[in-house]
């Protein structure tokens, strides 16, 4: 089987700036990837890479593109190298919607987690969210000074209901002194925190390992296992909490299935402020392999384009 390939790179401003440790993140710049097989169906794919997680760059994806035939074939995607997770997960996506036992994975039955923004503005944000169904949401912390933040947390958490989960998200900006402090701080509030996401950078995995075991609040990792070999690797030194995985830049949908299946493991699903495209791809992946029912971190619709046909007839149009 062979299939007309082309691509097209994509710039979104987000509505937001994302603001983490790592950073004010404004513009989403992905690459979107079309194939046609020989009955002319037409299948969408999303390259999404966020580098500074330790995926590969977008001028990476768009070299990886350029050198490609006008024709590939299944061999050409399934060789996609493992240091270009975001481009394996894009090509073998948009193979994998061309099968029709694809089409058919229903993902309506996923609940959703909100992000909330960075600092004092969740204060206001959070009712929105909850009066369109949210019960669990997330916010950024290790952005501000922690006696600022954790005053602000205060207050969201007396506004918060009761039955709501918030999650908080430090993108391994703490020091180990600030997780110990926060992690203190969340055990008194008898697991309404669901989980502190990476709170430590990459390199210090035993000392996370080491307050997971230390406290009941649970530790998720997410920079740690950004890539499936990451993942293994934290699974191998037997990492007790969650995962995070961002099918956009984990890797291979095909590989991420087979570890996902051999291994009982608490995963949370996440977004990379794909567009529809992607989402639509990772959304079933988290359908499929979900095993515990965790909000799925793609709430928040407004850094995405809706999956129409104007939007992208449009961008391959205009080119
Ligand atoms: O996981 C979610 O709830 C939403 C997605 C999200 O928080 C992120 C997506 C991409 C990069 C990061 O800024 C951030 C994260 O760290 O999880
Ligand atoms: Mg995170």
């Amino acid at each position: 089987m062979v299939y007309q390939f082309s691509y097209r790179p994509l710039n979104k401003k987000f509505t937001r700036p994302v603001i983490t440790n790592h950073g004010i993140w404004e513009i989403r710049e992905s690459v979107i990837i079309r194939l046609v097989d020989t009955t002319g169906k037409v299948s969408w794919g999303e390259i999404s890479p966020i580098h500074w997680f330790g995926s590969e760059t977008l001028q990476q994806a768009l070299d990886f593109c350029n050198q490609l035939p006008a024709e590939i074939t299944p061999e050409i995607i399934f060789d996609i190298p493992d240091k270009l997770p975001a481009c394996q997960f894009g090509f073998e996506s948009a193979l994998e919607n061309l099968a029709e036992t694809h089409e058919s994975i229903n993902y309506q039955n996923l609940t959703y987690s909100g992000l909330l923004p960075a600092g004092k503005a969740a204060l206001d944000q959070w009712k929105t969210l909850w009066r369109q169904g949210y019960q669990t949401f997330k916010w950024k912390i290790g952005v501000d000074e922690i006696s600022k933040e954790i005053k602000i947390f205060n207050s969201l958490i007396q506004k918060l209901p009761k039955s709501a989960k918030l999650r908080l998200d430090a993108n391994g900006g703490l020091s180990y002194e600030s997780a110990k402090l926060w992690l203190k701080i969340c055990e008194t509030l008898n697991n309404r925190i669901e989980f502190i996401e990476q709170p430590l950078s990459v390199d210090k995995f035993s000392e996370m390992l080491e307050l997971s075991n230390a406290y009941h609040t649970k530790i998720a990792l997410d920079e740690s296992v950004a890539t499936l070999q990451q993942l293994e690797d934290c699974y191998k030194q037997g990492w007790p909490g969650i995962f995070v995985i961002k099918p956009g830049i984990v890797g291979s949908p095909s590989q991420l299935r087979k570890f996902c299946q051999q291994h009982q493991i608490d995963v949370v699903f996440s977004s990379v402020f794909e567009t529809a495209i992607g989402r639509e791809a990772a959304l079933k992946l988290a359908a499929e392999l979900s095993q515990n029912n965790r909000a799925v971190g793609f709430g928040i619709n407004h850094f995405f384009t809706e999956k129409d046909s104007n939007w992208l007839k449009s961008l391959w149009n205009n080119h």
